[in-house]
Order: C-alpha cells, then structure tokens, then sequence
C-alpha cells in the first residue's frame, strides 16, 4: 500500500516518502523488506531501542513518539505511537470497523460468559458471529487462540478486515481500552456486567480502573445502545454518568425506570420481568451470577429483534463456556467445579453457589498469579475463609515471581493447607472430600498450566480427569480383588 495514502490522517503529505509499504509491524523480530515498523513504548520494552534491529530486517520508513535524529530510513514523530498504530491499521485494511455490527462488552467478571451466550442466542436464529475474547477468537466459524483478551490494534483491524461475519462480539478489557487498542472503533452495543476489585497494579485505583472501562462507551454509534447491569453499584454509577448523546441506555436493575428486573434467582430456574411480563429464565448451567450474565445476553438479543420466546428457548440449551463453573461428579457422589474466579466478587458467587445447590462441605483450591494485582489478594481470602470450609492454598502462574517467595507468602497466610503442586493440591482436595462434598477449583478456569506439575496433565480439567480416572480403576481394581477371593 502506497504510504502516503497509508498515513493521511497521521502526516502532511509533504513529509510522507512516496514509497509503497509490504506490511506494518511494532516487533522488529517480524520485521522485513519494505515494512513500516511503528516503535511503542511498552511495558517490558521499548520499540524505539529496535529501531536500527527493523531497519537491518529492511524496514523502510518508522513511526515513533521520541525526538530521534539521523535514521537511515524516514522517520515520523506522533504524539502517540498506540493510537498511530490503531489509525494506520484500520486505513491499511481499510476501515473494516465501519461496516460492521459490533458489540463491545467490558467490566471485571462475565464478559466471556456473556460473549458466549450473545453468539449461541443470535447464531440460533440465523446470524452469525465472531467472537474476539479470552478464551479463543472466532473469524468465518474458524477458531484461533487469543494472546489477549482485546486483541491489539493491528491484529483486532485484521480480524475485523477478514471476518464476514454479521455481528462481531468483542471481550473489551481495560488495558485494551487504557493502550488504545479499540480506537477508532465505534460500538453497536457497548455491555458493562459489573466492576470489582481487579488490575489495580495497573489502574492504582477504583475509579481510575472505572472511568477506563466507562471510556469504551464514548465510542458507541449514535442510535447505539448502552447496556448496563446498575444491580452493580459501578454500573449504576456508569448508568448516572452517561452523557445525554444519541443512544439508549438499557439496563437492569430494581428501579422502576430499570428496562429489566431479576425477580428471584432459584437453582436452575430464575424469574426476570421485562416489558412488563414475568418470564422465565432457565439455564443449564450453574451459578447465580450467570443469571446476570443471561439478563444481559437478553437484553442485547431482545435490541437486536430476536424474539424473546427465542431468546428463552436458546438460553435454555446453552451449555456454557469452558473452565467457567465447569461441572465433574466423582463416582461416590462429589460435585468439582473447575471455574476461572480470580477476584472476591467472583469467588463469592461461586463458593455461594455450592452453598445453594447443596454442598456439605466446601473444599477451595486457589492460588495468586504472580505479578499481578496483589491488592485484591486479602480480599479473596477473606471471602474464601468465610464461604469454603477448608482451602487448599497452591500455584497459579507464577509469571516469574521465584517459587520460593510464592510459597513463602501463602505459608504466611496461614490459611489452610499450602500444596504448591496443583495437580497434588487438587488430588488432594478431591480425595479428601464426601459425598456430598463440593471441591472448587478456581483461578486457571480452560488455561494450560504454564508450571511442570508432578501429574502428567496440563490444565485443571485433565487434573480432575486423572485424578477420578485413576481412582475409578483403584474401585474396579479392588472389586476385582473381591470378586476374585469370593471365587476362591
Ligand atoms: C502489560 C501489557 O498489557 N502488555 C501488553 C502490551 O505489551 P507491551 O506493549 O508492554 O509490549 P513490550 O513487550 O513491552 O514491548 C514493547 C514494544 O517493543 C517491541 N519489541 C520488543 C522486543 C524486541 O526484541 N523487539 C521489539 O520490537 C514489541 O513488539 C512492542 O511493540 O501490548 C501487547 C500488544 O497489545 C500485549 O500483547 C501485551 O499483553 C501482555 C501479553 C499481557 O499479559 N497483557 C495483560 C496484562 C492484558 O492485557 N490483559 C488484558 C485482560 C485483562 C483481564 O480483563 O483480565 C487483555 O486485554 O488481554
Ligand atoms: N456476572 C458475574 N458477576 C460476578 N462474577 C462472575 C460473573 N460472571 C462470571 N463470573 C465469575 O468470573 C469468572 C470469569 O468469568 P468470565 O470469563 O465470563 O469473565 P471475564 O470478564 O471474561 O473474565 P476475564 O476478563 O478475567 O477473562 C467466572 O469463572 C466466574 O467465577
């Protein structure tokens, strides 16, 4: 693409080389002949120091935000290297935004849950959806891993570019919204599920995490709809903040000018009312907080014109989103639950929801990632002491924080067992409990280990397997025993 056209909106012409660029990139490890490399200041890095590397690789013009003199190549200076990228890319694959249907959901906790459930509601009635979240992204039906939960802003204007999907439903996070990694992109629905206690190592504080998130609402499309859960005190306070612009706010909540209300919450069977109208709500899958994370898919699929019987009847076959509140149930009776919680709020919904549906006795298997927010730890505890019975305190991703230091500050807690080998703290946790038991495993949710455990497994979920396969063959191996001294 000619560079001139390339960077319009970012550049006088005069200053802009007429040459013609092969591709953009910001890593001056994929950099090649005839590229234009753009230098961000990163978190780790910075892309300026790879200047000269991208240029040797044969980049043939940059684009940066330091004073730099004397490159062999163009050099363009902009007040914002993130939000050049984001500019350059849509104009390199041309404005793929503007022709699409998006939906953008944002807030700590429910935004794959409710990703998930919008795809399964408007693909059964015919549309059909990419997806772009934690989990995985999906373009044209095709599944790819995700690096993060926003993808950055060359590969989310690819995605855009390739997808001839009808709808895009977008996991919007905070560091996506805060690195600019959305700019430029104007939303059909903007979603926010709630706000909690999470990211602070990044945002510092409540509010500066909270007026992020709300930043993704500046960009829905006039005539675009906001919806917000005000039953969560920082939606509410989103919903009061909103500028009169020309767009609808939706949301739920108790309030008479709430658009939908959560009548009761009940295992397997919850009432909202809407329109006046109580209706049903029934899921598949457990947890009171996927009855919020559904009022939302509700009300995005009831805006778009899905029917509401519809809606009811696809949110009935929905069968949930892997590591989130996944269910295993052990021969002798014990319910495991894999789940992804990693914040307070969340570990209370789902040790809440064991209470709910029956537990005797909880068991709770977590450990801290390293490396990130460690403010919200006391609070997770806390909740943990108070609804589990006993935790079993083990490794979550270290992200280079030394194992020995990990292990010292949960044997410093001194709360419950410390069993710093996953895999062994879940066999232990699972062997330990009843019948009538529930064991919950929280804070990898569907992730790969990225630690070598003692089990030849690589997630939560091939844990569980293993360790109830194995026992399954112990049972039948000693019934084999006792049908064998019987035949004697
Ligand atoms: C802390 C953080 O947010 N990091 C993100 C950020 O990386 P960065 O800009 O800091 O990159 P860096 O490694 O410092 O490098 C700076 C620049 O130097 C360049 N470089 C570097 C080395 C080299 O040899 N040559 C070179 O050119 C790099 O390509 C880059 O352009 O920008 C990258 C591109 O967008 C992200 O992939 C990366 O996410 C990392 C993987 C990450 O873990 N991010 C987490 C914190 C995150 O963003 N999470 C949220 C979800 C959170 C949630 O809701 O739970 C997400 O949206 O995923
Ligand atoms: N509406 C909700 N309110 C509170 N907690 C929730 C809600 N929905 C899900 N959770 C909890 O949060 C965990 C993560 O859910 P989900 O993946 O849907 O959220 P997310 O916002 O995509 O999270 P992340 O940004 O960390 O990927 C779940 O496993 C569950 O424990």
């Amino acid at each position: 693409m000619n560079l001139q056209q390339l960077l319009k909106n970012i550049s006088k012409p005069m200053s802009i080389p007429n040459m013609i660029i092969n591709k953009i990139t910001t890593n001056s490890k994929s950099a090649d002949k005839n590229d234009l490399f753009i230098a961000i200041k990163g978190y780790s890095f910075n892309g300026h120091d790879f200047i000269n590397q991208a240029i040797k690789a044969g980049a043939v013009c940059i684009i940066g935000e330091e004073d730099l003199q004397e490159l062999s190549v163009p050099y363009i200076r902009v007040p914002d290297s993130r939000l050049a990228l984001a500019e350059i890319a849509s104009e390199f694959y041309g404005n793929p935004a503007k022709d699409k249907k998006i939906i953008g959901i944002t807030g700590t906790n429910g935004k794959t849950t409710t990703a998930y459930m919008i795809k399964h509601i408007l693909e059964d009635s015919g549309h059909t959806c990419a997806m772009f979240g934690s989990v995985n992204t999906i373009i044209n039906g095709e599944t790819y891993p995700s690096l993060n939960t926003t993808p950055d802003a060359l590969s989310l204007q690819k995605h855009l570019a390739i997808s001839k999907d009808e709808f895009v439903i977008m996991e919007v996070s905070s560091h996506g919204i805060a690195q600019g990694r959305i700019h430029g992109i104007e939303f059909d629905f903007g979603l926010f599920t709630n706000l909690d206690h999470d990211h602070l190592d990044y945002h510092h504080t409540m509010e500066d995490y909270f007026l992020t998130k709300a930043k993704m609402f500046e960009a829905l499309k006039d005539h675009g709809y906001a919806i917000i859960n005000n039953y969560n005190e920082w939606g509410a306070k989103l919903s009061s903040i909103l500028p009169s612009r020309n767009f609808s706010l939706i949301t739920l909540g108790n309030k008479e000018s709430d658009a939908l209300k959560i009548n009761k919450i009940t295992p397997g069977f919850s009432e909202i009312s809407y329109k006046g109208c109580n209706l049903p709500l029934q899921l598949t899958i457990l947890g009171q907080h996927n009855t919020y994370n559904a009022a939302m898919a509700f009300l995005t699929a009831s805006q778009i014109g899905v029917p509401i019987q519809q809606i009811m009847k696809s949110l009935r076959t929905f069968s949930g989103v892997p590591g989130r509140f996944e269910l295993f149930k052990r021969s002798n009776g014990t319910t495991i639950v894999v789940d992804y919680a990693h914040t307070a709020e969340a570990f209370s919904n789902c040790l809440t929801t064991a209470k709910i549906e029956g537990a005797e006795k909880v068991f709770h298997v977590f450990g801290f990632r390293g490396d990130r927010d460690s403010s919200k730890r006391n609070k997770m505890i806390t909740v943990s002491k108070k609804l589990a019975d006993e935790i079993i305190l083990t490794f979550d991703d270290l992200n280079g924080v030394p194992s020995a230091a990990m292990l010292q500050e949960l044997n410093e807690l001194n709360e419950g067992q410390v069993i710093s080998d996953r895999t062994l703290a879940i066999q232990y946790a699972i062997e330990k409990a009843a019948e009538k038991d529930w064991v919950i495993i929280t804070g990898k949710g569907n992730e790969r280990y990225r630690l070598d455990f003692s089990l030849p497994v690589s997630s939560d979920r091939e844990t569980v397997e293993y360790v109830l396969q194995k026992e399954g063959k112990r049972v039948l191996e000693k019934e084999h025993l006792k049908l064998r001294n019987l035949l004697k």
